[in-house]
């Protein structure tokens, strides 16, 4: 689970740090000679291309291993373009081709992967792939054919005499290269924390943290997925472009597993969760390197060229010392002495849960769609989950009973497109929705309270709700007075109440109140009453009876009072089979139904 909090001192106390820093950095570069000046400016454009990792691995939750690939194919677009187009003309089009370069590859490998059902590790392992493979082939790219325009490709020995950004008559080198390079890093770091604190920012945020639930409110975990990859590699192609105009000649290293592995190291030891963590890595490590270079003891240098041993005992280090990396680390020791310590959630708090439908309004939508599952089936190898069952929900309150392992969770599953039925169909009032991704049934109005408490955990309980209602209506000034009520009504308006650490009762509410402000017609829940009181369960069934007037409302439960109490139409569901529909009395009254929950065998 990616963590998406990094600071202690708050958005704008961050932001006043990074400006301080970056004025103190630029006045201290005045006193650098030359050489230190050129390797610090290097520095900061790895920093740049670990930001861009640190990105798409710590915010998105998506580690791209070969993030090297975008900023060697904006490095050498960028060579291609100054190289043909001179002046101040062929620096601006340059930095074009080069970023959209590595723009437009990483859409399309993202889109490959993420639309392709690529995940976790093997996300790793395509974009390693794809470095590696364009590696091979620009180095194969050698002969005098090999050319762009006036421009060689340069195969293994790489483009040589790349011309650096230039704007009228200056070619940017020495101190204004520096400044440059530091602005544009300054200004990449605040456009990725504007970004993050945006709709769009927020909803990839969650994508990361909870994709199921993302999903479960309509939103398309896919293209957010994308969308953020596409950013990341663009911030990795400014890089690029800055690299290929300081260094004046790019090779094929730059798409080696040793430049891809030592980001990753970057990254770790900044620490991942952290946007500026990954300037604190990239510039400490290479500094170190650098040094170490360059250290002689008695007229040798027993340190040269043994950088990749000293960053394996670094990583070793980190991994097992300070595994969140550099910043967030020191970011837990200052909490820790200043005791800001998290709010204690030891106690579960108590919720007036019949108040719960009055804080939604009614439903202006029309007529909630009948929800209708004909002949559906789910099998999981031999086991048959669910066996050919057929359904009609419409407007009121349904409870869906049945011993565990009955298929009542997996029948949800199925009808809110989670899982795809081994047969049989899913309508929705007149739609065929059988095939149709859960965000688009959730943005239909179905909407599901998982059996296990299913928020977005290392958000605050206000960003959980303020997600639960832009997904309604797309507002966010709405979305944030809805999400201050309700979160107010919870009790937990503080940044710091993380969802995730909240006790399971208040999550289980936490989350049928996410279900209900995305506004559904059919709002599934499964095992609402679990972690209750029994005054909440009571106060819970009053509510679900009062959402059952204008909604369809079906409850999984195992808890009969409460299922009695809620006065609805019951079903019984045994083996994955519909075994008996009716009121709580007819089902008390047939002796099978009691043979089954005391575990008597049925014919
Ligand atoms: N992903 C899966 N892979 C294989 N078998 C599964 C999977 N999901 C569920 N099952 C099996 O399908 C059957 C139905 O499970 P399901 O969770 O739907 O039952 P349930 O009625 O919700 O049970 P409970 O009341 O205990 O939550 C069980 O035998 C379960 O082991």
């Amino acid at each position: 689970m990616s963590g998406v909090r990094s600071c202690f001192l708050g958005t704008r106390g961050n932001l006043l740090l990074v400006a301080f820093t970056t004025v103190v950095v630029l006045l201290v570069a005045q006193a650098f000679d030359y050489s230190l000046l050129d390797r610090a400016t290097s520095w900061v454009i790895y920093g740049l291309l670990a930001l861009s990792m640190s990105f798409v691995w710590g915010k998105l939750g998506i580690f791209s291993f070969g993030q090297t690939a975008f900023f060697a194919v904006s490095a050498y677009g960028y060579g291609i373009t100054v190289g043909n187009i001179g002046g101040t003309a062929g620096s601006l089009v340059g930095i074009v081709v080069g970023i959209g370069a590595a723009t437009l590859v990483a859409t399309l490998l993202g889109y490959c992967m993420f639309y392709g059902g690529i995940t976790d590790l093997f996300v790793a392992i395509v974009t390693m792939a794809m470095t590696l493979i364009l590696g091979i082939m620009v180095t194969s790219m050698s002969g005098p054919q090999w050319k762009v325009g006036d421009v060689p490709i340069g195969g293994y020995n790489g483009m040589a005499g790349i011309r650096p950004l230039e704007f009228g008559t200056e070619m940017l080198s020495g101190y204004t290269l520096f400044v440059v390079v530091v602005l544009v890093a300054l200004a990449a770091y605040v456009a990725i924390r504007v970004l993050l604190s945006r709709p769009l920012g927020r909803i990839v945020l969650a994508t990361a943290d909870n994709e199921t639930r993302a999903e479960l409110l309509g939103f398309d975990v896919r293209a957010y997925r994308l969308i953020g990859f596409a950013i990341g590699g663009a911030v990795a192609g400014v890089a690029g472009v800055l690299f290929a105009s300081w260094q004046q000649i790019v090779t094929p290293d730059l798409f080696a597993l040793s430049l891809a592995g030592s980001v990753a190291i970057w990254v770790l030891v900044g620490g991942r969760t952290s946007l500026g963590g990954a300037f604190v890595g990239a510039v400490l490590i290479n500094a170190i390197n650098s040094y170490s270079d360059r250290l002689t003891i008695g007229g040798s240098a027993p340190l040269a060229g043994h950088g990749p041993i000293a960053l394996g005992v670094i990583l070793i280090v980190f991994v097992l010392v300070l595994p969140n990396g550099l910043v967030p680390g020191a970011g837990s020791l200052v909490k820790r002495l200043l005791n800001r310590a998290g709010p204690d959630v030891s106690d579960q708090p108590s919720y007036d849960l019949k108040a719960l439908p009055g804080l939604f309004p009614r439903r202006t939508e029309g007529p909630v769609p009948q929800l209708r599952a004909a002949a559906v089936s789910k099998h999981f190898g031999g086991v048959r989950a669910v066996e050919h069952v057929d359904l009609s929900l419409d407007r009121g309150v349904r409870s869906l009973i049945g011993p565990n392992g009955a298929g009542k969770s997996t029948f949800f599953a199925v009808l809110t497109g989670r899982l795809a039925p081994t047969s049989g169909r899913v309508h929705l009032g007149e739609r065929d929705v059988t095939r149709m991704r859960p965000y688009k049934r959730a943005r239909l109005g179905v909407g599901l309270k998982m059996q296990a408490p299913c928020v977005f955990p290392t958000l605050s309980v206000q960003e959980n709700i303020w997600l639960a209602a832009y997904s309604a209506d797309r507002n966010a000034a709405r979305a944030t007075a809805r999400s201050r009520e309700l979160s107010g009504w919870l009790g937990l308006t503080l940044p710091a109440d993380l969802a995730g650490a909240q006790s399971h009762g208040t999550q289980q509410v936490l989350e049928v109140m996410m279900v209900l402000a995305a506004r559904p017609g059919v709002v599934l829940l499964d095992e609402p009453a679990a972690g209750m009181t029994s005054n909440e369960t009571a106060a819970l069934a009053d509510a679900i009876r009062d959402l059952g007037r204008e909604r369809t409302v079906v409850v999984v439960e195992h808890d009969m009072e409460f299922v009695e109490s809620l006065e609805s139409d019951v079903t019984l569901l045994v083996e994955g089979s519909v075994f008996l529909e009716g009121s709580m009395e007819d089902l008390r009254a047939d002796q099978r139904v009691l043979d089954i929950y005391l575990g008597r065998a049925v014919s």
